[in-house]
């Protein structure tokens, strides 16, 4: 047999039918099921008189429209709580598993899926959202479906796809101090553009990634949608073995060993030819901030505003103007000078225990400065837990910092948690189009480190100086 890519491996395993010409039907292991994405999808297959064939194989959580101080139990209108509420009554009809907000295991659905050990290596995961290719991070295809996929997948348990092609991307020479794998992201988006991954399978490899603790793989494979690529993944080895050992759902005793062995084969092999690959050198890079409205406007946080009157391009440049219109930003301005009102900690980005320890590292014996909003958002309610016991919370707190229940938040405009207009964040999420956080709100991306030196700052800022 001819040599092999990881996708093609696992996308092999998964044809039931191929249709030839790149497409097959293909069989889904694994679906996440979020309040937005679905209550067509069930109108769907109610409406044809349909079945979800397999309920054991769907995990069904509230997470972008869910109050994050969850004692007053505010939802931000009735729209929210009507999504939520018909979440519950779906799954329920369905014999699907539901999570409760108020429960232990709740969380965003990116999340929750590893830390449950319902995303597991090798399979094909789906979720009715862009971010599923976080899951990418454990080895196995995990894609973004459209609503009406949603409901295919719940009667038919399988997808007619078109197999992408596959790119590697090698990031080589370990991390600097007070650089992540978040300012790696987005420098490499930077580097090939929101549309440098579209049509591509991604995977991550090189001595860099091999470093990355399951969580920072996450975050990695998480932004590959902002490069425009539905899939990244990363290899299974022993971190991932070691992560997914004794989750709940995690297979057991014999079965657990037969995976762990299947699973640590999973890798492309060695004379495997990608479509396209590409090597980034990760050990000189700075910690990263994105200026503009897309994560290509990313910039070491060193950099300046840049000036559109130097682009030739007539269209590039007057799209500069507005971008810097919008962003409030005046070109050749230091990034570092650029004042912010908010800080918001938390997504499925960078709402995990490594990113609150990284933040509250920095935030420990300091202050946020006076007039900034500041608020810390754990994942899920079992990464809230963790930080509790370990005072993180205590951390955060004491400088200043709201300490919420988990969710979306402040990531997406559709709860509570927004920015008004003209409010200006340093955030941990992975999207700042225009309105994002809340119409008229500037959004400035960054590593959870770099946001918690803006706290205390007042102002973008090198964390280097707050190591
Ligand atoms: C609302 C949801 C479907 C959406 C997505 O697809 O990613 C959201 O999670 C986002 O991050 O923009
Ligand atoms: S945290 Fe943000 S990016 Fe992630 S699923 Fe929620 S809205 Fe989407």
């Amino acid at each position: 047999m001819c040599p092999r890519t990881l996708y093609q491996k696992i996308w092999d395993q998964h044809v039931v039918t191929d249709y030839g010409n790149d497409e097959a039907l293909l069989y889904v292991d694994r679906h996440l099921v979020q309040e937005v994405s679905s209550p067509q999808a069930f109108a769907t297959i109610e409406k044809q008189g349909r079945k979800v064939r397999r309920p054991e194989a769907h995990v069904a959580v509230a997470d972008h429209a869910v109050p994050t101080k969850r004692d007053g139990r505010r939802f931000a209108d009735e729209l929210a709580q009507a999504q939520v509420d018909r979440l519950k009554q779906n799954a329920k009809r369905h014999d699907i598993t539901y999570l409760p907000m108020e429960g232990d295991r709740h969380g965003i659905v990116h999340v929750i899926g590893p830390e449950l050990g319902f995303t597991l290596p090798g399979s094909v995961l789906v979720c009715g959202d862009s971010h599923t290719s976080t899951h990418g991070a454990f080895g196995c295809i995990a894609f973004g479906i459209g609503a009406s996929e949603c409901a295919t997948v719940f009667a038919a348990q399988s997808l007619r796809q078109r197999r992408q092609k596959t790119m590697r991307v090698n990031l080589e020479g370990g991390l600097p101090a007070g650089v992540t794998v978040k300012d790696v992201i987005l420098a490499l988006i930077a580097k090939i553009g929101t549309g440098g991954g579209v049509g591509y399978a991604i995977e991550y490899a090189g001595s860099t990634v091999r470093d990355l603790s399951m969580e920072s793989r996450m975050t990695l494979c998480n932004m590959s949608i902002e490069a425009g690529s539905r899939v990244g993944m990363v290899a299974p080895d022993e971190k991932t073995i070691a992560y997914l050992k004794d989750r709940p759902l995690a297979p057991k005793a014999e079965l657990w060993d037969a995976a762990v062995t299947s699973w640590m084969s999973l890798r492309s092999d060695e004379d495997a030819v990608f479509d396209r690959e590409i090597t980034f050198d990760t050990s000189t890079l700075e910690p990263q901030v994105s200026w503009g409205t897309t994560p290509e406007h990313t910039l070491p946080v060193n950099g300046v505003v840049p000036d559109p009157e130097t682009l030739q391009d007539d269209g590039k440049r007057e799209k500069m103007r507005k971008t810097l219109e919008y962003m409030g930003l005046t070109p050749g301005t230091r990034l570092s000078d650029v004042a912010i009102d908010t800080v918001f900690i938390g997504s499925c980005t960078n709402g995990r225990i490594e990113d609150l320890r990284a933040a509250a590292k920095v935030l420990t014996d300091r202050k946020v400065s006076p007039g900034i909003r500041a608020i810390a958002v754990p994942g899920s309610a079992s990464v809230k837990a963790i930080a509790e016991a370990e005072g993180l919370d205590r951390v955060f707190l004491a400088a200043g910092f709201e300490w919420r229940d988990a969710g979306c938040s402040m990531c997406v405009g559709m709860n509570d948690d927004r920015l008004s207009k003209g409010e200006r964040s340093a955030s941990t999420s992975n999207r700042n189009f225009e309105g994002r956080q809340g119409i008229g709100g500037r959004t400035h991306l960054m590593s959870p480190q770099m946001a918690a030196a803006a706290a205390i700052a007042g102002h973008i800022t090198d964390v280097r100086d707050y190591l």
